[in-house]
This record gives structure tokens, C-alpha cells and sequence, in this order.
């Protein structure tokens, strides 16, 4: 037996960064860019107005008030989009919209509120100051600026950043892609009901869906009978198809076991028992010439979602030019004790009972065997116990690590009324009122 260190650590320096490509924005969104990202232009790109209403020098309006207001004669309208280039006549006024490029020789906007809106003159109660509502070129982003450096990963916001600076496309580490097999003669397609010997192959949209949660892009081969040929088929066609390649079932001492029969022979995998529940019979290699990466995964359900977890995850990760781990283990306090597996590290089903306590505070969320789903879709959390523990004990503090991608110490569960009592919460008001529409 290894431990989950060796088999990991085996992982992580088996698989590298995917090479970069240029890829549009539009088609960039969850990549790691790879090359500094310089902003063509400044932003705002031209002096603009932050205000619908009027433009003009600070110094014609600043005696302006209620009782004596100031009145100018109006040039014209500049609206967002005109590209003419204006200049404004001491003593004159233009109407100008919000966004649109202020003319040479203007110093301030006074809002449309602070004026009697008129088109030909204005008349004007409180002048602005100097510089006011003016938004000035280069304030956000200075041209030439690296904006976004290598290693950043685009979300909404940097996409809109390096869209913004005048980017169509950048040069990023591509979402790797990965493809879930799913093996064993008693599997049926999701949606049948089962018959005696048969069980939906559930593992495969979970799988995906993981792989999926994590940012990448996932398909999924379903029900490949146990026959050697067969597996060693599917995989063949899937090398050139794929970054990642993730089989679960067949690995552990079955006669029938055919990813482990037909990897034995391909490629590097090598099948280890690693001191783990779930999750023992473990197998990685890489295949064909692309050398891709093979993880098998073993068949119980659960087992596959923690080495998922585990494995899995840290390395696609890696592949895509992030952390292997994005967020550190939270300490949890378990509130009753529980009693395991002695010399592995368990991954144990828990759930979170209070946010609020410092440390959060956990228990075992039902059933712990490897087959058992309910217990696994209840849980918010997996809780670490070392291989030297045999017995949790209530209070004892364990490392949890979040499912699906969350950080166990977010909130899991909807607040109650007395959380978002006094706080400003807007989902809390849509629910409201979606509810007394209903
Ligand atoms: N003699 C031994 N038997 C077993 C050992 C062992 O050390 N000696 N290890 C056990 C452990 S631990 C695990 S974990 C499993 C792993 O088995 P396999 O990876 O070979 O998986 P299968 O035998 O194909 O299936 C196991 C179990 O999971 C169900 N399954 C399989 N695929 C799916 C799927 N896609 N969706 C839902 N459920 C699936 C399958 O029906 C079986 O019930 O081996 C133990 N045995
Ligand atoms: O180690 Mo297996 O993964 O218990 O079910």
C-alpha cells in the first residue's frame, strides 16, 4: 500500500501545464492567460461627462444659486458616440449626455437636475466645480499599462478588462478536456429504471459534473462492457479527442476487471493500493503518444467521487495553469465521535451543522460504506482523519475539505431570518417578493 501522499505527489509530477494558444475573448472564458496583457489605449480613452445635463468653465457659473442663477447660451448637444472634435466659447454652454467627450476649453458638468433643462439657454441655480462630473482620460488605465499579467484567470471581469483595452483575443492555456468512461457489464443508462443485477451508471454524470464544477470541459462514454477489446477501443479513439482520460470501475481484484487488465499492458499505468477509504484501488499512467493522462478510478460510487476529489481535481487544475489546491483545508470541530479505518486516511461524509461557531462545527452526514450516494449528496464536506487515528472523538478538531468546489466554511445553507435580519441581503427581498407573487 502507498499513501495518498506518494500516489498524489506521483500525479502532480506526472502532468505539466497544456500549451498555450490564442484563443478569441469570446471563446477565452475560465483559461489562464499566458502573456502579460498591455493595454493598447488609456480609459476612459477622452475626457467624458459622468452626467446627463450641462458643460462648461467653473468660473462663468460659480456665483450661481437659487435666488441669482447664472444663465448661458447653448451651442449644442454632444451625446455618446460624437466624434466631433468642439470647443467651447467662454460664456457659452453645450448640452452634453453621459459618456460623451467633453470639448476643449470646458472644466466642469453641472448635472441636468441643478438646471432649468433648457435647450436654446440654460439656466443654471448652483454651478459646479472645477473638474466636476468630468471623468479624465487615462484615470482607470494609462496606455501601454500591463493590465492583467500572465497567470491571471478570466473571469467576467478581466474578460471585460482586456475587452476594454482593445483585445479580441489573448494567448491562453486552454481548458482541458477530459472524458469520463464508464465501465462494467451491470450498467444502464441514466433515466432506465434497473433491473435485478443492474445499476444505473451514475457514476459518469457525476463525474462529468465534478470535472465540469472545476472549470473544465467534460463528456462522458457510458456503460463499456467489461470486455478488454472494448475498453481498450473506447480509449484508443478517445487519445486524440482529449487532454485527460477518467475510467472508473474495473480496477479492483474482480475476474472481470478489463481497465485494469487492458492498462496493465498499455502505456504507463501503473495500479497501486493506496491506504485510503473510499477510494484504495487507484491506477495512474499516460497513454498513446500524446502521452495523456489515464486515471482510473475505482467503481463504488463514493470511492470515485473522493479520488475524484483527491486526484482528479489538483491535477486537471495544474494541466489548466492554476494551483493544484485553490483553497486551504478549514479546521472543523466534530460533535460526536465516530470510529475509523486504522492505518488509512479516511475521507469522511460530513456536514456542516453551524456556520456561525468558530471552529465550524461537523457531523457525520449518515452512512459511511462506499456505495452509499445519499449520504454522499447530503454532505458539504469530506473530513480528513489521519491514518494514525482509529477513534474521532466528539470535540476533536479534523481538516475538512469542501465539495464541488466550495469552501466548506461558505454558507451551505439559506440563511435564516435572524442572519439577514438588520442586513442588506437583496436576494432575500426577490424571494419575498417571488413568494407573495406566487
Ligand atoms: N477481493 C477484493 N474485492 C474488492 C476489493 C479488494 O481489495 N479485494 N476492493 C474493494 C474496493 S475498496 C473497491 S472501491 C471496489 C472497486 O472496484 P472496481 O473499481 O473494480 O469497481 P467495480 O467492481 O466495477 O464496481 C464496484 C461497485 O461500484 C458500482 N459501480 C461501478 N461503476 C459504476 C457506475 N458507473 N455508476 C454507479 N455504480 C457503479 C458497481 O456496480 C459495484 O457495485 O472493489 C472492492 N472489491
Ligand atoms: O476503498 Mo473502496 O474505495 O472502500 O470502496
Amino acid at each position: 500500500m502507498i499513501g495518498v501522499e506518494e500516489h498524489l505527489s506521483r500525479i502532480l509530477s506526472t502532468v505539466g501545464v497544456l500549451p498555450p494558444t490564442r484563443r478569441s475573448l469570446d471563446n477565452a472564458q475560465g483559461c489562464v492567460l499566458a502573456e502579460d496583457l498591455r493595454s493598447r489605449v488609456s480609459l476612459p480613452g477622452f475626457d467624458n461627462s459622468a452626467m446627463d445635463g450641462y458643460v462648461l468653465l467653473a468660473s462663468d457659473t460659480e456665483r450661481a444659486t437659487e435666488k441669482f442663477p447664472v444663465r448661458l447660451p447653448v451651442d449644442g448637444d454632444i451625446a455618446a458616440g460624437d466624434t466631433t472634435r468642439r470647443r467651447l466659447r467662454p460664456g457659452h454652454a453645450f448640452r452634453i449626455m453621459t459618456g460623451a467627450p467633453v470639448p476643449e476649453g470646458a472644466d466642469a458638468v453641472v448635472p441636468v437636475e441643478q438646471t432649468d433643462a433648457g435647450v436654446e439657454r440654460v439656466t443654471i441655480y448652483q454651478g459646479p466645480g472645477h473638474g466636476a462630473h468630468i471623468r479624465p482620460q487615462g484615470e482607470d488605465v494609462r496606455q501601454g499599462q500591463v493590465v492583467l499579467r500572465a497567470g491571471t484567470r478570466l473571469g467576467p471581469r478581466q474578460l471585460a478588462l482586456a475587452a476594454a483595452v482593445g483585445h479580441g483575443d489573448a494567448l491562453v492555456v486552454p481548458l482541458p478536456r477530459v472524458v469520463v468512461v464508464s465501465t462494467g457489464d451491470e450498467l444502464i443508462a441514466p433515466g432506465s429504471v434497473p433491473g435485478f443485477g443492474e445499476v444505473v451508471d451514475s457514476n459518469g454524470p457525476m463525474l462529468a459534473a465534478a470535472a465540469r464544477d472545476l472549470g473544465v470541459v467534460a463528456s462522458r462514454i457510458g456503460g463499456v462492457a467489461d470486455e478488454p477489446e472494448t475498453v481498450a477501443r473506447v480509449l484508443r479513439q478517445q487519445l486524440s479527442r482529449v487532454d485527460a482520460i477518467v475510467t472508473t470501475g474495473g480496477v479492483s481484484m474482480g475476474a472481470y476487471d478489463a481497465v485494469k487488465a487492458v492498462l496493465s499492458q498499455l502505456g504507463t499505468v501503473q495500479f497501486d493500493r493506496v491506504a485510503m477509504q473510499p477510494g484504495k484501488p487507484q491506477g495512474f499512467g499516460v497513454l498513446g503518444e500524446e502521452e495523456i493522462p489515464v486515471f482510473t478510478l475505482p467503481g463504488n460510487p463514493v470511492s470515485s467521487l473522493v479520488s475524484f476529489e483527491v486526484f482528479v481535481a489538483p491535477a486537471l487544475r495544474r494541466m489548466a495553469g492554476r494551483a493544484p489546491f485553490e483553497s486551504a483545508p478549514v479546521v472543523a470541530r466534530v460533535e460526536e465521535g465516530f470510529r475509523s479505518p486504522a492505518a488509512k486516511t479516511q475521507f469522511a461524509r460530513v456536514v456542516v451543522t453551524s456556520h456561525d461557531a468558530e471552529p465550524l462545527r461537523v457531523r457525520l452526514a449518515g452512512g459511511q460504506g462506499s456505495h452509499v450516494l445519499g449520504s454522499l449528496a447530503e454532505a458539504h464536506a469530506l473530513a480528513v482523519v489521519p491514518p494514525d487515528v482509529a477513534q474521532v472523538e466528539a470535540g476533536d478538531e479534523l481538516l475538512v475539505l469542501g465539495l464541488d468546489g466550495t469552501n466548506p466554511g461558505d454558507r451551505t445553507h439559506a440563511a435564516t431570518a435572524g442572519e439577514t435580519a438588520g442586513r442588506p441581503w437583496f436576494g432575500a427581498a426577490a424571494v419575498a417578493a417571488a413568494g407573495s407573487a406566487g
